[in-house]
């Protein structure tokens, strides 16, 4: 669509008419939303003109980057033959069961089964409901409590929103539902103490057989985690953590969910999360990566043993409307054939992603408000922190990583403040030397930051 109004007009207009998600209207409207015009590899530029950095690759999902002509061709033509028509009452077109057949050969063996929604938030609420159901044709309706951990993110629905553990989301709404808990997250920064990495990775592991066993392990349905929680600021868990979580679940009859909705489609270097982090789902959930954004469009993978109890009981009550859309399932198509054909998950395994972490870690450890500095494949963080040898944080968390944020931002470079986690999520696409004019950016603005603290006395 060709602009013709300019930037106050469009600010004008959208201040009156257009509620954002997660925003403080009033506030966005005072300073006005920043206009994004286009978008090429991993840049964005706005309507001043303005060239931006894109080190979020929009919300964690433009893996492929901007730019892709194909993609646009494949849903022109897609559109042009069937725009639209619905996988309910025995009916399904070309380009789902293209899609189907080939998500089958990039997922792990077992997973032959696929689910499609509109969403992340989507395919978490059918995931719960797949378990719960899951559990009725088993015999065990009582069996329907799903645990999460406190800072995970699982989406905006009803059933996400409860399953997450975002505190502030509760407030508004009444949440959770009942039928869920929570169990504290694996950061081991904060609460590791004087324990190794793999120590604390056993005990935050066995926070959840202390969950089970409180609950009762009859009315526990699922264990449901992101491999790294990605929103909840990049809390990257020890490697001991998911092997202890997955023989915990196998020894009270738990399944495990991943919430793979970042991790998904070679964000960590293999295809999936869990692949990276050596243990095995009974459903992944996934969205984002999966169309690169170019199209929304999420995903559910059903594990063998799920898909055999969910197709034994019959009709199984749920779906919408665009489940499969016919254009978003083309373009879908098209983008997991560019990240398998094009050997960008590949390269993130042996290239950019080794790079990427070398790279930032070489950037940002040398700072004195930052630490924890880490990453996996293309996901790179590191948390503000007031006192680095006592690994203290500041005290209103939040507060310096807005300001961290709003400094990069001002110098055309996206990344995400996650309270005073300061995370990256690139384009998988993104080449060294887009990697190293990243992080000299980055590097500008964070010696900015560390004199804007020290001149506001917070540190
Ligand atoms: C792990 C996970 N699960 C579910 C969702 C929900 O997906 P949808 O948004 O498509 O319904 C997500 C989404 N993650 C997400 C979405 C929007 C913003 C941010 C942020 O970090 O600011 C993160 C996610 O990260």
């Amino acid at each position: 669509m060709q602009n013709q109004r300019t930037t106050s007009q469009l600010r004008e207009l959208d201040a009156a008419h257009h509620l954002h998600p997660f925003t403080d209207t009033a506030s966005l409207n005072q300073a006005g939303a920043r206009v994004m015009t286009r978008g090429e590899g991993v840049y964005l530029w706005d309507s001043e003109g303005n060239k931006i950095i894109d080190g979020m690759a929009g919300l964690w999902c433009v893996n492929v980057g901007y730019g892709r002509k194909d993609f646009a061709e494949v849903a022109r033509r897609q559109m042009e033959e069937l725009p639209f028509y619905n996988t309910f009452f025995k009916t399904t077109h070309p380009a789902v069961v293209e899609l189907s057949a080939l998500l089958c050969e990039v997922t792990p063996a077992g997973f032959d089964h696929v689910f499609y929604t509109n969403s992340g938030s989507e395919s978490v609420d059918t995931m719960i409901r797949m378990v719960r159901r899951y559990w009725d044709v088993q015999g065990k309706p009582e069996k329907k409590t799903l645990i999460g951990r406190w800072n995970g993110y699982h989406g905006s629905t009803i059933g996400g929103a409860s399953l997450g553990g975002m505190k502030y989301m509760h407030e508004q709404g009444d949440l959770p539902i009942p039928g869920m808990a929570h169990i504290e997250q694996p950061w081991w920064y904060k609460f590791g103490k004087d324990m190794t990495p793999d120590e604390f990775g056993l005990v935050a592991a066995r926070w959840l057989e202390e969950k089970i066993l409180e609950i009762g392990p009859e009315k526990v349905a699922a264990f449901v985690g992101e491999p790294i929680q990605g929103a909840g600021g990049v809390i990257i868990p020890p490697a001991s953590y998911w092997p202890e979580i997955e023989r915990i679940c196998r020894k009270y009859d738990v399944l495990i969910v991943a919430d793979e909705v970042i991790c998904g489609f070679g964000r960590t270097g293999e295809w999936f999360g869990h692949q990276r982090f050596g243990f095995q789902p009974d459903i992944f959930t996934t969205a984002k990566g999966l169309s690169s954004g170019y199209l929304p469009i999420g995903a559910v993978f059903v594990g063998k043993r799920v898909a055999e109890g969910l197709i034994a009981g019959g009709d199984f009550n749920h779906g919408f409307t665009y489940s499969g859309h016919p254009v978003c399932a083309a373009v879908a198509h098209a983008n997991v054939v560019a990240l398998r054909d094009e050997g960008i998950v590949q390269r993130v395994k042996d290239d950019i992603g080794p790079y990427l972490q070398k790279r930032w870690r070489e950037t940002f450890s040398r700072f004195e408000h930052v630490d924890d500095v880490r990453g996996v494949g293309m996901l790179g963080a590191f948390t503000l922190v007031k006192h680095k040898a006592k690994r203290e944080l500041f005290p209103d968390f939040g507060e310096v990583g807005t300001l961290c944020r709003d400094i990069f931002f001002r110098n055309n470079l996206i990344m995400r403040a996650c309270g005073d986690h300061i995370v990256s999520s690139p384009p998988l696409v993104m080449t060294r030397g887009e990697v190293d004019e990243m992080l000299a950016v980055a590097a500008r603005c964070l010696e900015e930051f560390e004199q804007t603290i020290k001149a506001r006395g917070l540190v």
